[in-house]
């Protein structure tokens, strides 16, 4: 049975299943998609898995075109949507017709905000092929690229129609990829879900998707998928509780923007953002010192980062928070943990609580 994100008219499936890459023709069906479809992707993921998609989709007798991207977060910007739009136009994709995400976050973000722009939204349908994105990116409809002020700061909030999860595609993502998206795994552990941080406790080896029982990597799935499918359904555009997904994102966007995207992968500036967020919070005396030892040696287990680069312009990461898209007034906005399980927001940090939590993700 699929997880489902419920949102009335614009409720729609998870799918998490081996070898459903190659039922991708069926459930297009099953979900109203005909004629044109447009496979978004980059080289690297084409290589592996494009022809079991196209092949799929082909033989029942769908139209399919490609649109083939270079990789990497740098290229995630305007300048990219429009080869996308180029595709669109050339291809005359029209409004029945479907884009196909297959990738990872980078790729599901900017195949998705084309989808929602061009000629005001067409069928999307996302198959991540990262853990980050099964776990998080593919789900709950935040599209959008870069801007040079900051992450994520042009987009739309538009629903895909199913999401198709793989698993077996994680047997080629590189064991960074894999590390990058444990984090959104803990996130998820910290903010909501406390039985998942304990799995994830109790596993002896982390820090590599070959080390992870097939019923443990089941259960990290689902946890994670109905997790977000649950948040999303009750507050679709972030009115309230969804902005507890953002935590470790505040600092962590901020660190992704300072270092141009050049250091550390949007998993990794997470991970420090949450060690960040949860030292903030034992100052405050929000959650305990144990809680954030826990957390931090979590991390640590993972192979994630839990310093951070000496060179980095403390200066300039407070800056950049003020580009945060939870910011109110001017006020910057953290999500932070009360206990393993539970979080909640506030815009009552002191500058140098925030200051402090710096220095210490720097000397530790
Ligand atoms: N929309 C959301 O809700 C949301 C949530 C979380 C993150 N994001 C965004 O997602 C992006 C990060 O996504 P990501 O971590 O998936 O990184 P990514 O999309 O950059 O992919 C990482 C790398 O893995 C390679 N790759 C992907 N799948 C592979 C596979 N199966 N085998 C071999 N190589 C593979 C890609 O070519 C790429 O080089 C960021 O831009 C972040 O802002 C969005
Ligand atoms: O889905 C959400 O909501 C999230 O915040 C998930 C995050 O993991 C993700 O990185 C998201 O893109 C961040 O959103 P933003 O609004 O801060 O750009
Ligand atoms: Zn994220």
């Amino acid at each position: 049975m699929p997880i489902i994100v419920s949102l009335d008219e614009r409720s729609y499936p998870i799918y998490i299943s081996p070898q459903s890459l190659h039922r991708t023709g069926e459930l297009l069906i099953d979900i109203g998609g005909k004629g044109k479809v447009l496979i978004v992707s980059n080289p690297v993921i084409f290589r592996h898995y494009g022809e079991i998609v196209f092949t799929a989709l082909i033989t029942l007798g769908f139209e399919v075109q490609t649109c083939i991207l270079p990789a990497g977060e740098r290229y995630k910007n305007l300048k990219t949507i429009e080869r996308i739009y180029q595709h669109c136009a050339q291809y005359r994709l029209e409004r029945r017709s479907t884009i196909i995400a297959l990738g990872g976050g980078v790729i599901g973000d900017m195949a998705g905000f084309a989808a929602a722009t061009w000629l005001r939204g067409i069928n999307f349908v996302q198959i991540p092929t990262t853990l980050l994105a099964m776990v998080d990116a593919a789900i709950g409809g935040k599209t959008g690229v870069n801007h040079a002020q900051g992450k994520n700061l042009i987009g739309a909030f538009y629903q895909p129609k199913a999401v198709v999860i793989d698993p077996n595609v994680l047997q080629t993502l590189p064991v960074r990829e894999y590390r990058s998206g444990m984090a959104e795994v803990i996130k998820y552990g910290v903010i909501w879900e406390p039985e998942l941080f304990n799995l994830l406790e109790s596993q002896p080896q982390l820090s590599q998707y070959r080390y992870l029982a097939t019923q443990d990597l089941e259960k990290i799935l689902y946890f994670s998928c109905q997790t977000k499918a649950t948040i999303v359904s009750q507050d679709e555009r972030e009115g309230g509780i969804r902005a507890l997904l953002n935590y470790g994102h505040t600092i962590g966007h901020a660190i992704e923007t300072v270092t141009q995207y050049r250091y550390y992968t949007h998993g990794e500036a997470v991970a420090l953002g949450m060690i960040a967020a949860g030292d903030i919070a034992v100052q405050l005396g929000w959650w305990s010192k144990d809680e954030q030892s826990r957390q931090k040696q979590l991390i640590a287990n993972v192979k994630l980062p839990i310093q951070l680069k000496p060179d980095i312009d403390l200066e300039a990461i407070k800056l950049a928070l003020n580009w945060d898209k939870k910011v109110v007034q001017g006020a910057v906005r953290f999500i932070l943990p009360k206990k393993i399980g539970q979080a909640a927001m506030t815009d009552q940090v002191p500058p140098d609580v925030i200051h402090q939590a710096l220095i210490c993700l720097i000397a530790q």
